[in-house]
C-alpha cells in the first residue's frame, strides 16, 4: 500500500510556539483516520498541512507522493478535496446550491456564468443526491442551515474527485438527527471501496461514522497515540487526550464516551 500522507518530524511554530510538535505520521491507500483531540490541540493546523495550504516549519510532509518544497501545489491542490468552515467562508453566499458545488470542477470559489458541461453538471447533482440535498439545487448557499451547508461543502469537495478527502469537523454544530444523517452518510462513503482516502477532524467519539479504520490522538500538538481504531481508542488514551477520566464504550460499529462522575 502506498502512502497517501506521510509527515516525518514535523513541526509548526508560531511566535516562539509549536503548534504541531514533531509529529510523523503516515495514512496508507484505503485507510479511513479521525483526528481527536480537545480544543487548540492543533488537529486544524495537521489538516491545514494535509492540504497544502500550510507549510511546516521543520520536518517534510509529502501527500500523494508530491513532497511540499519540492513540487507546484497548485497541481497537487485539485486532487484534494477540503471541506471546512474555512472553505464556506470563501464561498459566495447568493450562489445556488448547485453552482457552489459545480465550481469546485472549474477551481473557483464563485460563480462567472461559464458554460459549464452537462457531464459536470450530472456529477454535482449526483453527489448532492447522495447526500440527500436533491431538494435544495436552487437554494441559495447563504440560506441553509448549517447541516444543509455540510452537506453541501462535502459534496462540493467530491466535485473534482479527490484522491484524498479532508473534513474538518463535518458533524459541529449538527443536531441529533442532523449529526446521524451525516454520520451514516460518511459511514457509507467511507465503506465505498472506489471512495477517496479519508481524513476527518472531530471532538467527539459519538462522530466517528462506521468504516473509519484509524485514529490519530493529538494534544497540545503531540501526538498521543496514532493506529488502528480498535487498539488505540481506548479509555486511557482519551483520558490522557482530553485531560480527564474518561471512558469509552463501543456500540456496534460505534463510539460512546464519558466522563468518571465526581466524587
Ligand atoms: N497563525 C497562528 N499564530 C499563532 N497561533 C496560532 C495560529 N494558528 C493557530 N494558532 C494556535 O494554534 C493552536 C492550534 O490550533 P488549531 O486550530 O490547529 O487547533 P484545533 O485542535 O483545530 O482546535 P479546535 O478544536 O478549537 O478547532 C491553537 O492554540 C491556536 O490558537
Amino acid at each position: 500500500m502506498s502512502d497517501v500522507l506521510e509527515l516525518v518530524d514535523v513541526s509548526v511554530v508560531r511566535d516562539g510556539r509549536a503548534l504541531v510538535d514533531d509529529v510523523s505520521w503516515s495514512v496508507k491507500e484505503g485507510e479511513r483516520w479521525i483526528i481527536l483531540g480537545p480544543n487548540g490541540a492543533g488537529k486544524t493546523t495537521l489538516l491545514n498541512l494535509a492540504s497544502s495550504y500550510l507549510f511546516p516549519t521543520g520536518g517534510d510532509v509529502t501527500i500523494l507522493g508530491a513532497r511540499l518544497g519540492r513540487i507546484d501545489v497548485f497541481d497537487l491542490r485539485p486532487r484534494i478535496g477540503m471541506a471546512g468552515i474555512a472553505m464556506a467562508e470563501k464561498l459566495s453566499k447568493r450562489q445556488t446550491v448547485l453552482e457552489t458545488v459545480l465550481t469546485a470542477a472549474y477551481g473557483m470559489t464563485a460563480s462567472w456564468h461559464e458554460n459549464y458541461e452537462q457531464v459536470d453538471e450530472d456529477r454535482a447533482r449526483a453527489f448532492l443526491d447522495r447526500l440527500g440535498m436533491t431538494e435544495y439545487l436552487n437554494r441559495r448557499f447563504g440560506t441553509l442551515s448549517e447541516g444543509e451547508r455540510k452537506r453541501t461543502l462535502i459534496a462540493r469537495a467530491m466535485m473534482t474527485d479527490p484522491e484524498l478527502l479532508l473534513l474538518d469537523e463535518p458533524a459541529a454544530g449538527l443536531d441529533l438527527g442532523g449529526r446521524e444523517d451525516l454520520v451514516r452518510r460518511l459511514g457509507r462513503l467511507a465503506r465505498d471501496p472506489i471512495a477517496p482516502s479519508m481524513i476527518m477532524v472531530t471532538h467527539h467519539v459519538e462522530e466517528i461514522p462506521p468504516g473509519f479504520t484509524h485514529v490519530l490522538m493529538i494534544r497540545q500538538g503531540k501526538v498521543l497515540a496514532a493506529g488502528p481504531v480498535e487498539t488505540e481508542l481506548t479509555s486511557r488514551n482519551l483520558s490522557l487526550c482530553f485531560g480527564l477520566p474518561l471512558v469509552v464504550e463501543r456500540n456496534g460499529a460505534r463510539w460512546t464516551a464519558q466522563g468518571l462522575p465526581l466524587r
